[in-house]
């Protein structure tokens, strides 16, 4: 059988994610060790990892080239359509918020509001439970400094300890919603590979359950 292939997000939820399978009981060694490598055998289980940019994460699992993936609720809210979302791990938390100039009011006057955002979809579909229409531009990072030079009026952004906002003379205007790392399944491994997908996914929940 060939091996089981999970992919990583590579960077925040990283260390949280090999801390895990860890506990587990996996050897990480090659993990720990991996230098400029993206695909690590764990030897002794017939898996691998992937590590991936969160949003190919996704894609990935979708085509089916992956069987499981770790990613923020943030990126399948944004890209995710197609796979099994089958898991909470608890770790990787933070917000999604909106966030404006402090002491501004959003709200204020009858111009249509320009948000920035790396989250493009997440933002529209916040506005649009609100009959809210606004312009949405997209930014690739340091979100914040939209508002500060003027070109929109807040944004949508993770906030984890809020400190990016207080440095920068933000404030959080709206909570949207709460983010953390998810175990996401492609859609036929978990008809092919069910055993074994569901034995991964219960030592899973009772290594997380160790570690509260
Ligand atoms: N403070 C935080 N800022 C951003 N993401 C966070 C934070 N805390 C937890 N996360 C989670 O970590 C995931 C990966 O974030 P990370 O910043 O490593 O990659 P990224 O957002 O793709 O940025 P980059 O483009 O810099 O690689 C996010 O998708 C989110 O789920
Ligand atoms: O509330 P805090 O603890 O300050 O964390 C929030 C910040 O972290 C993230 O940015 P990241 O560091 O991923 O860089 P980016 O802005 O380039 O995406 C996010 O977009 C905020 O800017």
């Amino acid at each position: 059988m060939k091996p089981m292939r999970i992919a990583l997000t590579k960077g925040r939820l990283e260390k949280d994610t090999v801390a895990l399978f860890e506990k587990i009981g996996y050897d990480c060694t090659n993990l720990k060790e991996k230098g400029r490598k993206l695909i690590l055998e764990i030897p002794g289980a017939n898996m691998e990892v992937v590590l991936a940019k969160a949003a190919d994460v996704i894609t990935y699992v979708e085509h089916g080239v992956c069987d499981l993936g770790v990613v923020g609720k943030d990126t399948i809210m944004e890209n995710g359509t197609s796979f099994y979302e089958m898991m909470d791990l608890g770790f990787g938390r933070c917000k999604f918020a909106l966030a404006t100039k402090r002491g501004t009011d959003f709200y204020a006057g009858y111009n249509t509001k320009c948000i920035a955002t790396k989250y493009p979809k997440v933002a529209r579909t916040y506005f649009e439970s609100k009959n809210m229409d606004v312009d949405v531009v997209k930014i690739e990072g340091s979100v914040e400094l939209a508002p500060l030079l003027g070109l929109a009026d807040g944004i949508v952004d993770i906030v984890e300890t809020g400190t990016t906002l207080k440095e920068n003379g933000l404030e959080v205007t709206e909570f949207i919603s709460d983010i953390s790392a998810r175990v996401i399944v492609n859609i036929a491994s978990l008809k092919l590979r069910k055993g074994e997908i569901e034995g991964l996914l219960d030592k899973i929940a009772e290594a997380k359950e160790e570690k509260a």
